[in-house]
């Protein structure tokens, strides 16, 4: 086996201030467009508003909070869902992935290239100081940006469907990350964020 195939196991991507991982291909027991298919169809989708500086925006994208704990962030707290069969599979093959436990996942499902997430860090105090952040990718490749707060540097990554990417240590801390729109008409993308709730 290629020990540098990123298809077989996480393989670090050196970054100041943080530790971030990347997997091309999740193992899973189901093929990525039928998850993709499942994902979108079997969901409650929904279409937040959600408050920054006092100003009421709605969401560019649907979203969805399952697990065991509620989530709160830009004024908005969640309730959970319980976690479907089909997110508990890949919760597992995450789980096996990073070696890693979490208890929650947030969706988020881009309809198109008009869809897209402005630039955050996931540093709400129900994560912890360092959370590890497990996020996974079906459909359309988005590319993620990540910027270093401190001295500015931009890096991008193209999520490609099925992949996964490990954030972790101090990334939140030092580092921003979004979903920028795209002119190109794109096709669908989910996005599943599995994370520890304290
Ligand atoms: O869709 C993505 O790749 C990013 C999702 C994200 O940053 C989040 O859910 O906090
Ligand atoms: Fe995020």
């Amino acid at each position: 086996m290629d020990l540098f195939d990123s298809t077989a196991t996480l393989t670090p991507i050196p970054v100041e201030g943080g530790e971030l991982s990347f997997l091309a291909q999740l193992a899973l027991p189901i093929a990525n467009d039928e998850v993709l298919a499942r994902l979108i169809t079997e969901t409650a989708w929904r279409s937040e508003v959600i408050t920054l500086w006092g100003k009421q925006y709605p969401q560019p994208r649907l979203t969805a909070w399952h697990g065991e704990k509620a989530y709160s962030y830009s004024g908005l707290t969640l309730e959970p869902l319980p976690f479907t069969a089909l997110q508990l599979d890949i919760l597992a093959a995450v789980q096996a992935a990073t070696g890693r436990r979490f208890n929650s996942v947030l969706l988020n499902y881009y309809r198109d290239g008009r869809d897209s997430m402005g630039m955050h860090s996931d540093n709400e105090p129900e994560l912890g100081s360092e959370p590890a952040i497990a996020s996974v990718t079906f459909g359309a490749t988005r590319t993620f940006i990540l910027q270093n707060k401190l001295n500015k540097r931009r890096l991008q990554l193209a999520l490609n469907d099925g992949s996964l990417l490990l954030m972790a240590g101090s990334l939140q801390t030092n580092w921003s990350h979004g979903i920028n729109k795209s002119a190109k008409v794109l096709g669908p993308r989910v996005n599943l964020t599995f994370r520890l709730i304290l």
